[in-house]
């Protein structure tokens, strides 16, 4: 059995960075961590790639083929989809060779339409589970975006998407923690607590957008209480004991994550005749 890691995430939230860290941890734990980069974009990381897409496919040479017409995102779409050809997949199987016991962090493109509702990242799943793969996704979000009641609903809102659509155990981890003031930190911590939608809907989040649509973000705030979907690992890059603790819950993702109840399938929403009231979105 093998065991990889998806990291994924918008551009920017810190994923290439956390494949760079967790892999320098490892070795101090005296666990080999590899590390895959798939993004056909990226200029430049700080880890030891495994494998390197760009030896495959680069995004630059296809914006700049003649007999294409591509922007920065359509030529990105083309790479992936390119990696997911019989041949391009081929490739990634011989390049990552046959390991026992092999943990893989592939550090994905920061495109999240390829994994919220595009078919890419779920063929790369299917893909590694028939070589042996246990997966598991890793959602990383910036702590910064966070603090504020809209942006955390609709960062935990493409966490959501990105975990329907995959269907592997996920974990959410919220990075740049090292860069929260304190209040910050406080207020970060109370969405962090379960009953968000109570939260989301208080005085702590008087948006103009919550005021309008109050009942509209008490359901989307239930939503993401009734996935269980509050299971945000708060990630300080320079604290060992953080990335200690992340190593063991990205481990228990793997060995349990099929069997816990943070999965899509087992997801059941509530029938109308509870005694809630059910929402108007008008008002
Ligand atoms: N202080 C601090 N900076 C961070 C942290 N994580 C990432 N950064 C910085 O944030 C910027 C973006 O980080 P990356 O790791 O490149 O983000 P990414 O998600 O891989 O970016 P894309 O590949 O463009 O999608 C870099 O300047 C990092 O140094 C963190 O935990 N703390």
């Amino acid at each position: 059995m093998r065991y990889a890691h998806l990291v994924l995430g918008p551009a920017g939230s810190g994923k290439s960075t956390y494949c760079e860290v967790l892999q320098r941890h490892a070795e101090t734990c005296n666990r080999v961590i590899n590390v895959v980069n798939l993004d056909p974009a990226a200029e430049a990381f700080n880890y030891g790639a495994l494998v390197d897409v760009r030896d495959l496919i680069q995004l630059d040479d296809v914006m700049q083929a003649d007999d294409m017409d591509f922007g920065p995102n359509g030529g990105l779409v083309f790479c992936m989809e390119y990696l997911m050809e019989p041949d391009g997949l081929e490739w990634l199987r011989e390049q990552l060779g046959d390991y026992d016991d092999d943990c893989i962090l592939f550090d994905c493109p920061g495109q999240i339409e390829l994994y919220t509702h595009m078919d890419v990242m779920k063929t790369l799943i299917q893909h590694l589970q028939s070589w042996d793969f246990r997966v598991c996704a890793v959602f990383v979000l910036d702590s910064v975006y966070m603090v504020d009641a809209a942006k955390f609903l609709s960062g935990s809102l493409a966490a959501l998407a990105t975990m329907v659509q995959l269907e592997v155990p996920h974990i959410n981890v919220l990075t740049k923690m090292d860069l929260l003031n304190k209040s910050a930190k406080e207020q970060l911590e109370m969405f962090l607590e379960p009953e968000v939608h109570e939260l989301l809907t208080s005085d702590h989040s008087v948006s103009k957008f919550n005021k309008k649509y109050h009942k509209l973000t008490h359901a989307l705030g239930k939503v993401i209480d009734d996935f269980s979907l509050v299971r945000y690992i708060p990630l300080n890059i320079n604290n060992e004991e953080s990335l200690t603790d992340l190593l063991i819950q990205t481990d228990f993702a793997l060995q349990y994550g099929e069997d816990t109840d943070v999965k899509t399938r087992d997801f059941e929403y509530q029938d109308k005749d509870d005694d809630e009231e059910e929402p108007q979105f008008n008002d």
